[in-house]
């Protein structure tokens, strides 16, 4: 895959060109991609997606997302896409007027365009459907539908808020994940048997909410473990906390980067009567979170 961060970077002649944030790269968002492609292959053209980042939405109301850029890079490669497209989305590129973003298209050489039913483009969204088609035929790819609802990135962030990861699972076709590197906590989780590497993910990265069963990939392999995001109540904590405690692990995992992958919900956080009941929870959590491991082999 060609990645370039500027459409000036494409190499000449004709595309396929599928334009959105696709922020999740939910299943959504793989149908639409997968149609993009069909259509490429037919035409003996290469499909380039035109994707920015953050996704529009984070920068222009601050929302928190779904996958960084490295997550989505990864992505797209695996879907085989062959120019990837990644413009900053920042103060500059959000003035940009519509003519100046048909004008990115025309030098793509976009011969057929593919968006999903909603999109919009240019400063204040003033750009639309009819505007595109002045570049190229465009298609509307409708909503994919699952369960009896349009697969959406804003509901994949209400399930997240729930902390339902088996829904957020359904809908992007494959587990939620979350990364970034173990920093120092208050060195108390070992003198309850249960350490626990506190990750800092980046500030607008979403995280589910609640106690989980996860799989942990770090430089010394895949790991088992447990959870937690909150705001730990049992020590009157006042910032979100994303803690992982590894099974059959001991060793130093500070300023190393963990990939975390929700496997399965174990229970809501609980205002837990002190640092005693936190330690018997903690060992109901590790046989619960054993069991669901076990269970989703
Ligand atoms: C599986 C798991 C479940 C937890 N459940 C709760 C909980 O219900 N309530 C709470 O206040 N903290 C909970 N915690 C967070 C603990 O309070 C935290 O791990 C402990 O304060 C140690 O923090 P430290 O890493 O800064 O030493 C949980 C942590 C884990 C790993
Ligand atoms: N099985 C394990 N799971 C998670 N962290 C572990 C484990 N064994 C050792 N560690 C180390 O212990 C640290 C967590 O211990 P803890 O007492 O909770 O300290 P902190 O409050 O700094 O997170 C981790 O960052 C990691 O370096």
């Amino acid at each position: 895959m060609l990645l370039i961060n500027d459409p000036e970077g494409a190499p000449p002649g004709p595309k396929v060109v599928a334009i959105g944030s696709f922020d999740g790269l939910h299943l959504g968002h793989q149908h639409l991609l997968h149609l993009a492609q069909q259509e490429a292959h037919t035409r003996h053209l290469p499909l380039l997606v035109y994707t920015f980042d953050p996704p529009s939405k984070v920068f222009t109301k601050g929302e928190g997302f779904l996958t960084d850029l490295a997550e989505k890079i990864e992505l797209l490669r695996a879907l085989g896409v062959e120019i990837a497209l990644i413009v900053p989305f920042n103060a500059t590129f959000a003035q940009r007027s519509q003519e100046e973003f048909l004008g990115d298209l025309r030098g793509l050489e976009a011969q057929l365009l593919f968006v999903g039913e909603d999109f919009r483009f240019g400063k204040g969204r003033a750009g639309g459907l009819e505007d595109l088609r002045r570049v190229a035929p465009t298609q509307v790819v409708p909503l994919l539908e699952l369960e009896g609802q349009p697969v959406k990135s804003s509901r994949i962030r209400e399930l997240l808020k729930e902390g339902d990861v088996a829904a957020v699972h359904r809908l992007l076709g494959r587990p939620y994940t979350a990364r970034g590197i173990v920093g120092e906590g208050d060195k108390l989780g070992r003198t309850l048997g249960f350490p626990t590497a506190n990750i800092e993910v980046a500030p607008l990265k979403l995280l589910p909410m609640g106690i989980f069963a996860v799989r942990v990939r770090s430089l010394h392999g895949q790991h088992g473990g447990m959870a937690y995001v909150g705001y730990r109540p049992v020590v009157a904590g006042q910032s979100l906390r994303f803690e992982v405690h590894l099974f059959e692990f001991s060793g130093d995992l500070y300023g190393e980067e963990l990939g975390v992958e929700f496997v399965a919900r174990l229970r809501q956080d609980l205002p837990l009567s002190g640092l005693e009941e936190l330690k018997a929870q903690l060992s109901r959590d590790a046989q619960a979170a054993r069991a669901a491991l076990e269970r989703s082999r």
